[in-house]
């Protein structure tokens, strides 16, 4: 369990702000926010190797707001691996084993993690020898392998290509099954939080903006960054959409409406709101097209995976789309 209480941390210009955040024992917990918002920062602060201006870290109930690193049971992974040169895959592992007991089950780890990685025939290279996903196996083993209660983990799929990745990611969703681990993992990406974390924390410039199930937070951004930042392409002032609120938000000063690319239909499709624009990009990204279309000065990007109107799709033509209210979310 981590607990951060009002913690303000000061480094040169830049500072986190009154953050408050609560992750649960054995929560695969995530924070995401833009470059520079400070994510590193925070995770470091809980780790121990920055210094707190005012507020309290606790673990598992324990004010470690002073405690050294070392001393608070916790792993951090780099994006960048952070491995030893000089070092094999095993020295590497171990090496986070120097300072615990000769106790035979961190050995019994070893060959655990090693397994489930699938880098139990590379233990004798050096890192010079290792591809990136494989770097990065080792360096999630070495955080692993001394039973921390605490995995924190900064970006660790940003250097992979994406088939790498996404392996990566199910052995991580396979570790958090198989070890009682709490896990904060920072990144830019929503969809590895999509794909990971039970929840979310969303930060931008050192404050914490929203907090919630990854669920809610896409169904229910707080605000227009948080929206855009979740996959919101489209979002437009509702007066401009001429979009009225339903009775049960009325009251509420929600300005914007938001409508995400895959809800938004081409064509013939019977919607509840129609409009007709003019195609000014498309775009073929593999496994569906993104168009973009102008509209009373407003750009839609429509997602289709509608292959076939690939041909049909043409700079300048004039076409028909259309969303559905249920789809739409208003935004303050
Ligand atoms: N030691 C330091 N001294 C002064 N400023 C720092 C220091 N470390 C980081 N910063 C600044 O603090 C801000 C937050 O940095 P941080 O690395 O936490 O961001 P981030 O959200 O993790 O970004 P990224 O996604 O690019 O890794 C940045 O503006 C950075 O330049």
């Amino acid at each position: 369990m981590i607990r951060l209480n009002n913690i303000n941390v000061q480094l040169s210009k830049f500072a986190l702000k009154n953050i408050d955040l609560h992750v649960e024992k054995g929560e695969f917990y995530s924070l995401l926010g833009p470059t520079g918002s400070g994510k590193s920062m925070l995770l470091e602060t809980i780790a121990g190797l920055k210094n707190v201006k005012s507020g309290n870290v606790i673990i598992d109930k324990i004010d470690k707001t002073k405690e050294k690193p070392e001393n608070r049971n916790i792993s951090i992974v780099y994006q960048d691996f952070a491995l030893f040169p000089n070092m094999t895959v095993e020295e590497n592992i171990k090496y986070g084993l120097r300072f615990k007991e000769n106790d035979p089950k961190y050995e019994e780890n070893y060959y655990n993690l090693i397994k489930i990685f699938n880098i139990e025939h590379i233990t004798d290279r050096y890192p010079k020898n290792l591809s990136g996903g494989e770097k990065q196996r080792t360096s999630l083993a070495r955080g692993l392998v001394v039973e921390p209660k605490i995995l924190l983990l900064d970006e660790p799929f940003s250097a992979l290509d994406n088939h790498t990745k996404k392996q990566i990611m199910q052995q991580m969703k396979e570790i958090h099954k198989q070890f009682d681990i709490t896990i904060l993992m920072v990144t830019h990406n929503f969809s590895e939080v999509y794909y990971l974390a039970d929840k979310v924390a969303i930060i931008d410039d050192g404050e914490i903006i929203q907090v919630n199930e990854i669920e809610k937070v896409f169904n229910q951004p707080e605000n227009k960054f948080v929206a855009q930042f979740t996959g919101m392409e489209n979002i437009f002032e509702r007066k401009d959409i001429e979009l009225g609120l339903p009775e049960e938000l009325s009251g509420d000063p929600y300005i914007y409406a938001g409508i995400r690319p895959e809800n938004i239909h081409l064509g013939n499709e019977i919607c509840d709101l129609v409009f007709e624009g003019t195609i000014i990009d498309v775009y073929n990204n593999g496994t569906h097209l993104e168009v973009t279309v102008e509209y009373n000065n407003m750009k839609f990007i429509i997602f289709t995976i509608n292959q076939l109107m690939n041909t049909r799709l043409k700079n300048g033509e004039a076409i028909q789309f259309g969303f559905n209210k249920k789809d739409v979310c208003y935004i303050k």
